[in-house]
């Protein structure tokens, strides 16, 4: 039996849990409150819900699952397969990436590689044909060898380059694509690929790489994206945004030093990328900027090692995207004092020179990088959200991987799953602008560094047959199951195994 002293107390505890009885002391609205009080006990408990409109999708790119690099060769060859699996899990949008070698093959737009063009065309058609909203990334970590021989993202004349490519795949894939995303994670392409060695280029610059690398890929977006806007929007009438790899950094403690550790971490980690287009001020975030100056100048550094945009670059790139693209994994704790690891120095993580920290129990996926943290995507979409005030979002990908040979019985997929979507539903009840859903992936690929090792799909790959033959994890009979009900059923097991076409799909 529980007591209230007032009705809003009935009414917040009614939201939030259901209950057998109530007593009402003193109050002129006891009958009409008994009422409502029987139609709650007498009906379930209301479901959370995603919204009819809401978009869930799977995501792959093209250097993980194409194949076929000199033919005009694996989905390359299997994409009625792959749109086949993505009507049986009831897709409502498909996330891939151009390859851009594949439709300019020496990089610049002189000469078009028409199979290449009609591969994807044929692709995209395929999808439309089932009512499955294309979403497409230009680019996704495969750039063409030239572009790199001529300096790649350390080239000022990059941005240019890259509107070029743009231009080409507005026009010819533009009348039936509405979704485009420019770039894929500035962050891998620039801390990996020119700062830790970790991606191609495994340029070796760590102490101003980086920040070159940001400075024009931040500039390419903006080509490619005012391209659009002032020269293909009226007609194709779609939408081009970005997607910025955003991990939740929390405070480890709640001391002021941590706080402002985190905040470090999120300005070089995402802020470098994010605020120039985002937020109001334009350019980079203040804070990130002022340390990596001061440190320039302790080094020895004439200048600051991170460039600076114009006021005409301010102006260009602030506000060029219509929505803010995220894909989120992951979080992890930081500190001022604790857990600091070695970097080589000078270096972006030199810069912000802080600890991270992840708890133990904290579930471990297969990649070093990837555990499941509590409540991370509404802790990322909120700031986001306040800090940008109220963009439009997709979470473009998010997923957890086994390693080989882990079956079909993907139990932690699932529970990373489920994890995920509640933190979706908790920020959309929060009043976030969230647009869509993007599991990574709809199949298991190539993992970059980390080759075929790591496994990330809702359907399982035979690498080794001539077929790469697909099949279905549980997962996807959980994700089909989601998606269909709008609903997450913490209880629900797939009565069967078998992965049907539902009609209408
Ligand atoms: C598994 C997918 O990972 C995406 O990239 C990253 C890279 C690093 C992190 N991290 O938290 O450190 C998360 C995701 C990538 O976009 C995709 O292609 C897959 O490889």
């Amino acid at each position: 039996m529980k007591y209230f002293e007032n009705i809003s107390d009935i009414v917040v505890e009614l939201s939030e849990e259901s209950f057998s009885s109530v007593i009402v002391w003193g109050y002129p609205e006891f009958v009409s409150l008994s009422l409502l009080l029987a139609l709650c006990y007498a009906s379930p408990r209301q479901e959370r819900r995603f919204p009819d409109d809401f978009l869930f999708g799977a995501a792959t790119a093209s250097y993980q699952i194409e194949g076929g690099w000199n033919a005009d060769g694996d989905t390359y060859n299997n994409y009625a397969r792959d749109v086949e699996m993505m009507r049986e899990l009831g897709l409502d949008a498909y996330r891939f990436s151009l390859s851009w070698a594949r439709i300019l093959p020496n990089g610049l737009a002189n000469q078009i590689n028409e199979p290449g063009v009609e591969f994807y065309n044929n692709y995209i058609n395929e999808m439309l044909k089932y009512n499955i909203t294309p979403m497409i990334t230009l680019y996704h970590w495969d750039l063409p060898q030239k572009i790199q021989d001529l300096g790649g993202f350390l080239s000022p004349i990059f941005p240019e380059f890259f509107e070029d490519y743009a231009r080409v795949v507005f026009e010819r894939f533009g009348d039936r694509v509405k979704h485009w995303i420019t770039f894929n994670e500035p962050r891998e392409i620039c801390y990996e690929g020119y700062g830790s060695s970790t991606k191609a280029p495994i340029l070796n610059a760590t102490d101003v790489g980086t920040y070159m690398c940001a400075k024009h890929l931040v500039l390419a977006h903006a080509r490619a994206y005012h391209a659009y806007d002032k020269d293909y929007r009226s007609d194709q009438g779609g939408v081009c945004g970005i997607t910025i790899s955003v991990n939740w950094f929390g405070p480890l403690t709640d001391s002021e030093e941590d706080n402002f550790a985190a905040e470090i971490q999120r300005q070089a980690e995402w802020g470098i990328y994010a605020e120039p287009i985002f937020s109001e001020e334009g350019g980079f975030p203040k804070e990130f900027a002022e340390r990596v100056a001061k440190n320039s100048e302790e080094q020895g550094y004439p200048r600051s090692r991170m460039p600076e945009f114009s006021p005409e670059e301010i102006e260009f790139v602030r506000g060029s995207a219509d929505f803010f693209g995220l894909n989120h994994y992951t979080a992890f704790l930081i500190s001022a004092a604790e857990h600091k690891q070695w970097y080589p120095m000078p270096s972006l993580y030199t810069d912000t020179d802080v600890g991270t920290y992840r708890p133990p129990e904290w579930a471990s996926a297969a990649s070093s990088w990837l555990k499941l943290a509590p409540n991370s995507i509404f802790n990322a979409l909120t700031h986001l959200r306040n800090k940008y005030n109220d963009p439009v979002f997709y979470i473009t990908e998010n997923g957890w991987s086994q390693p080989p040979g882990s079956g079909l019985e993907d139990d932690d997929r699932i529970t990373y799953y489920r994890a995920a979507l509640n933190s979706v539903l908790d920020s959309l009840e929060a009043g976030v602008n969230l647009k869509g859903y993007m599991a990574w992936s709809l199949l298991d690929n190539f993992e970059w560094m980390e080759g075929y090792t790591e496994r990330f799909g809702l359907y399982e790959v035979d690498f080794e047959s001539s077929e790469k033959t697909r099949t279905p994890r549980k997962s996807a009979f959980i994700y089909k199951e989601i998606i269909r009900s709008r609903t997450i059923d913490p209880e629900y097991e797939p009565p069967t195994r078998t992965m049907w076409i539902d009609e209408g799909h």
